[in-house]
């Protein structure tokens, strides 16, 4: 097998003796885009640090295309690492233009080169023409780019984003993240990226860490995250949805009081389990001709799509996408039926 060229083997590290992240292995292919994805304070920054080496390893290790980095006895400085890096307090220098700003890593390159890659890496962020500006004269989305241009300049092996759009709205998120899957692989350059943002991660990224409390819970493709995701934890984080309860009838099919749930399981399940089985709101599907019919307690119209909240039972919602034509109100039934392809069902405790 082809060297990973990042691979972090049981990885802890922390801070005073208080453990963050513990235990933590994976491995990342020459040219992959990776996410880590997980709630506030589980330990997304500290993995991040540690790859750059800003942060001690308490036990385990971190190799970059096969070279030992971080260990407990040893921390090569960031800058040997041959990363590039854009995390939220490495601004920009306010006293630099910005062509000055993409330069700072070519110190070694000569005059001509040096401009050359600075064009291009401008060009590359859609930075053309303002290369004399200083960073106070740019927008919040225009600075971003300038970090992402200069943290690209010198070619790194590695690059490390932490949350680089958090302080951008929305809608300029959104498209900047689109962006900078484009750049990413056109530059061909490897990259492990932080996130809260789900949809981030799932857009942009070829494979998805998800950690709760210092752990990776599950790492994988953006699919398997939400479609065959490992436990509760990642299903949950990984999307909307309902768990309702069920029996297990073969290893494809759970009863539950809303009829048969089908698919294709990711791990073996045993007949006669209680279980319970999850139904993402595109798994539940509005047919005026099926026989089941739950009231609408809420109708979220998002422009393309209707997410209905459905009552179940006494005090359980299920969720319902629709196209955004459907007209049943607040207050209605509305028809529905199941049409899971993928089983995600954990046993219940
Ligand atoms: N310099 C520090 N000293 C002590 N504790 C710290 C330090 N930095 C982070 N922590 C703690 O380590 C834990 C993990 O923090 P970390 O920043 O890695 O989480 P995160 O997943 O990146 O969170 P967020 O999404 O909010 O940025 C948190 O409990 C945090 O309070």
């Amino acid at each position: 097998m082809k060297e990973p060229l990042l691979s972090l083997n049981h990885l802890a590290c922390g801070y005073h003796q208080q453990t963050v992240v513990n235990d933590l292995s994976l491995t990342l292919a020459a040219g992959e885009i990776a996410c880590l994805l997980g709630p506030s304070g589980c330990g997304k920054t500290t993995t991040l640090r540690a790859i750059a080496g800003l942060e001690p390893v308490t036990s385990g290790s971190i190799s970059i295309l096969g070279k030992t980095v971080s260990g407990p006895h040893q921390q090569l400085p960031p800058n040997q690492r041959g990363l590039g890096m854009v995390f939220q307090e490495h601004a920009l220098f306010p006293h630099l233009t910005v062509a000055d700003n993409v330069a700072f890593g070519l110190r070694h390159q000569s005059r001509s080169q040096r401009q050359e890659r600075v064009q291009a890496c401008l060009q590359r962020v859609r930075l053309g023409g303002l290369d004399q500006r200083y960073p106070h004269e740019l927008s919040g989305g225009q600075q971003q780019r300038v970090a992402l241009a200069r943290a690209l300049a010198p070619q790194p092996a590695l690059l490390l984003l932490d949350e680089p759009f958090a302080s951008l709205d929305l809608d300029l998120r959104r498209s900047l993240a689109q962006e900078l899957g484009d750049i990413l692989r056109q530059e061909k350059v490897t990259t492990l990226l932080v996130t809260h943002d789900q949809e981030e991660a799932f857009a942009l990224a070829d494979r998805v860490g998800v950690m709760q409390q210092g752990r990776l819970e599950q790492w994988d493709t953006p699919y398997n995250i939400y479609h065959a995701p490992a436990n509760r934890f990642v299903a949950e984080f990984a999307g909307y949805g309902t768990f309702l309860h069920g029996t297990v009838h073969d290893g494809n099919t759970v009863h539950t009081s809303l009829g048969d749930v089908t698919g294709r399981s990711r791990a073996p399940l045993q007949p006669g389990t209680e279980v319970e089985v999850l139904l993402r709101p595109e798994d539940v599907i509005a047919d005026e001709s099926a026989p089941l019919a739950l009231p609408v307690t809420r109708r979220q119209f998002t422009g393309a799509s209707i997410l209905y909240h459905l009552r179940v039972g006494a005090n359980e919602t299920l969720l319902c996408q629709t196209d955004s034509h459907t007209n049943v109100v607040e207050g209605d039934n509305l028809h529905v039926r199941l049409g899971t392809k993928h089983l995600v069902a954990f046993e219940t405790h």
